[in-house]
């Protein structure tokens, strides 16, 4: 249990005004913050300001949620910041961010990903435009629609621990940014492994194209269930590589969240690969409308990153083969059932070529 010394932060700001990020605010609400949403458009943030979200039909959400299209106004006084744009769009903001950031103020990422062109972690780049503040990660199994509502939900909330945090854990900013969070419906869990639930974060999504893409070509429980198992693996073997933990993949950012995604087509991800699974043009997926799909830039980023630090991720390279360089589905599929056979675990230095068919 946290000890009940452990100070909430009482005023921040949301950082986006999508569906998690407004679902944030509402756990923010909740748990009595002083919570200042920031979007860049205006009809969503009037929205917000009446207690409601285009698309949270149906949800009222808590009172006291205040909305700005001003980053300013929302960074004024805030005490810790979450920040919930897409992925790609953090470094941008980050640097918008920092002449309106008071001193040492945290800043959590809500966003799952790893930049392009880079191959950095989403904390390494928002760390590099924010240096003087402390940068961790909330993440974990958590549909935005399904925390709006308030039905209960748990994630894990990360940032690495300085020496005086090791000293006094229940003042680290992850301590107090889990209190800040806590309620009867959304229950944080608190980690010093930002390597690792960051790095179970960006690849679920890429899984959750795969488990998407072999139910829209007719496949079935028995693929899911293996796909889910060995992206873990994979997901292990990055977090390990980068210097994150072995068991946080095991935790809700990681096996918490490939459960939640590759189960259900309320995953975006999930749904993208579904849809091109069953021969669906991209552009006609989503029926042309933009959608948010992290796992198809990320792909690209996590197999460059798992490159350059030597991991063979081949669920994620199949992925990527079929989302950028027109690989063909079904032999994807085939493919990655007859590769050479491998120990579980891979620590198991054994390979054995696939008997011909
Ligand atoms: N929706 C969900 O259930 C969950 C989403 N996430 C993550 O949260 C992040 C945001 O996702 P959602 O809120 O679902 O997306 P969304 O599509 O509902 O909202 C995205 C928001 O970002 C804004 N945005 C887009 N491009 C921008 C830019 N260049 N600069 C500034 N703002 C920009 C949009 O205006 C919109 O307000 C993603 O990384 C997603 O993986 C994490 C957990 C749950
Ligand atoms: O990250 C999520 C739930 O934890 C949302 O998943 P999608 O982005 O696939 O909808």
């Amino acid at each position: 249990m946290t000890a009940p010394d452990t100070l909430p932060y009482t005023r921040i700001a949301v950082i986006g005004s999508g569906t998690w990020g407004t679902a944030l605010a509402s756990v923010l609400a909740r748990a009595g913050r002083d919570v200042v949403v920031w979007g860049r458009r205006v009809e969503v943030v009037d929205a917000i300001g009446q207690g409601t979200h285009p698309a949270l039909e149906g949800i009222a959400l808590p009172h006291g949620i205040k909305a700005t299209a001003s980053l300013e106004t929302a960074l004024d006084g805030a005490e810790a910041v979450l920040m919930v744009t897409p992925s790609q769009t953090l470094r941008d903001m980050a640097a918008q961010m920092r002449p309106h950031l008071g001193k040492a103020v945290p800043v959590a990422l809500c966003a799952k990903g790893i930049e392009r062109g880079t191959g950095l972690l989403l904390s390494e780049v928002v760390q590099q435009e924010l240096p003087d503040h402390p940068v961790g990660a909330i993440s974990g199994p958590t549909f935005a629609r399904e925390t709006a509502l308030g039905y209960p939900t748990a994630a894990t909330v990360a940032f690495p621990f300085t020496f005086d945090d090791r000293l006094n854990p229940n003042a680290s900013p992850a301590a107090r940014m889990a209190v800040t969070l806590g309620g009867p419906e959304f229950r944080p869990y608190v980690s010093d492994d930002l390597v690792g639930v960051e790095v179970g974060g960006a690849v679920k999504n890429v899984i959750a194209i795969a488990c998407g893409m072999m139910s829209g070509a007719g496949f079935a429980e028995n693929t899911r269930a293996a796909l889910i198992t060995r992206g873990m693996d994979e997901m292990k073997t990055l977090a390990e590589a980068l210097g994150g933990r072995r068991e946080t993949v095991t935790g809700l950012a990681g096996a918490g969240d490939l459960t939640l995604t590759c189960s259900s087509e309320t995953s975006r991800n999930m749904k993208l690969g579904k849809q091109l699974g069953a021969g669906i043009a991209r552009g006609e997926c989503f029926d042309g409308l933009p959608v948010v799909v992290e796992g198809e830039t990320n792909a690209v980023s996590v197999c460059d990153l798992a490159a350059r630090v030597g991991v063979s991720m081949p669920i994620c390279e199949t992925v990527n083969a079929i989302l950028h360089h027109g690989a063909d589905l079904k032999q994807g599929f085939r493919d990655l059932w007859s590769a050479p056979i491998e120990g579980e675990p891979r620590t198991l230095e054994i390979m054995l070529a696939q008997p011909a068919s």
